[in-house]
């Protein structure tokens, strides 16, 4: 292990993500690296802490058990995840040593309120009694458009869920590399990251394994919404025993993602992060300079075209006639009705429409920001 670490702030509940590259390397599930990660949540419980592991592998264990090769349909891989689960909760059962709970997740809990909020408050109990929640995506249940679908965005989205004050994703890498050390021999570590942007999304190549999903790039993905709800974020090398060792005393020997300081607020990070959206604004470049740059909310005569078929109260984009999405918010017009003032002033809205509404079409605090708008564009 190289001796550079980075001190890890003091925490007190920790989503754990462990990937198929570690339940499952070489696409079948082995107990080589549960025992050494299972140490760490052990040691982080004993010390007083909470921890909640998001376990990959279900799919791999259902394959191993019935046999076959990479699951090619999505109800074939439905099926092998249903075979798979309990498989691997049993393997989690023997490593930990406390009652652990199976918790299957889709997109539709983390997006909707009501779901979202029974999904903390069962998490809440769970940690209450000393049970270690183990969740997974509801693969055998969630088609594709309702999927999260890769498990380190799973992670950063139950991390907000759980409240949790850090996300440790374990893989087989020992971190974040400025290059995909998989094809780059010269590829260096970086140690700690400040702000997840695009040019750190740059560095991210394919997953490493036939087992894994979205290798680097969903990493990033992940410390980016965890960070920015502040969230410290660590990705850190699940196979090296001492490496645990070294984290469950607060010595990182991985790369560290550094907490948003201050974080988003809940609504703009939901909107940012968890919620798709139901249609497009296209404002005109005086718009986007007001909504940008002045922290203005949206308002009719700057909407110059209108897409998709979205009601009052939906979450949509705002894009610049470029195409550059700019800002995601929460419209007070359904599309039917902007499609009639589009490019009005406020003034006209009651005459168009036969009623007073709004003068906000989106309000600034209802709205999350992107991007700034190109001057020259
Ligand atoms: N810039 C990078 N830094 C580190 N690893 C990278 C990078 N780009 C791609 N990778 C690959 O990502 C792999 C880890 O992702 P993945 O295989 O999906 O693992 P997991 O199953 O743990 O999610 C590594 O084995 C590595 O080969
Ligand atoms: N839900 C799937 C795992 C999908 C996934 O994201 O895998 P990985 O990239 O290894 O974390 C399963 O249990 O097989």
């Amino acid at each position: 292990m190289d001796s550079t670490s980075t001190p890890l702030r003091p925490w007190s509940r920790a989503v754990v993500k462990v990937g198929s590259a570690l339940v499952a390397p070489d696409g079948v599930p082995s107990d080589v690296h549960l025992g050494a990660i299972a140490r760490f949540v052990v040691e982080s419980r004993a010390a007083g802490r909470e921890v909640v592991v998001v376990s990959s592998g279900a799919v791999a264990a259902g394959r191993a058990a019935l046999g076959g090769g990479r699951p090619r349909t999505i109800p074939e891989k439905q099926a092998l995840a249903a075979v798979g689960q309990p498989r691997l909760m049993g393997h989690w059962g023997r490593f930990l040593d406390a009652p652990t709970a199976q918790v299957l997740l889709t997109h539709d809990d983390l997006v909707h309120r009501d779901r979202f909020l029974n999904a903390r408050n069962t998490l809440a109990e769970l940690l209450g009694r000393g049970v270690v929640p183990v969740v997974n995506e509801n693969d055998t249940v969630a088609v594709d458009e309702l999927k999260v679908g890769d498990n380190d965005n799973l992670a950063a989205h139950v991390a907000v869920l759980a409240e949790a004050d850090l996300l440790v994703i374990l893989t087989d890498v020992d971190g974040l590399f400025d290059a995909d050390p998989r094809t780059t021999g010269s590829a260096r570590l970086v140690p700690v990251v400040d702000r997840v942007d695009a040019g750190v999304h740059a560095f991210a190549g394919g997953a490493g394994t036939d087992a894994g999903t979205g290798g680097m790039r969903t990493k990033l993905q992940a410390a980016e919404k965890a960070t920015s709800r502040g969230i410290d974020t660590v990705l850190v090398n699940g196979t090296d025993a001492a490496r645990l060792g070294a984290l469950a005393e607060g010595a990182l020997h991985g790369t560290l993602f550094r907490a948003l300081d201050p974080p988003l607020p809940a609504k703009k990070h939901w909107l940012l992060h968890a919620t798709p959206v139901a249609g497009r604004l296209v404002v005109d470049a005086g718009a986007a300079d007001a909504v940008c740059r002045r922290g203005a909310s949206l308002l009719a005569p700057g909407v110059v075209a209108v897409a998709g078929d979205f009601g009052r109260g939906e979450p949509v984009e705002v894009a610049d006639e470029a195409g550059r999405v700019l800002a995601r918010g929460i419209v007070r017009y359904a599309a039917h009705e902007l499609v009639r003032v589009r490019g009005r002033q406020s003034g006209e809205l009651e005459a168009v429409l036969g009623y007073a509404g709004p003068s906000a079409v989106v309000h600034r605090d209802d709205l999350a920001l992107l991007e700034t708008p190109d001057p020259d564009g």
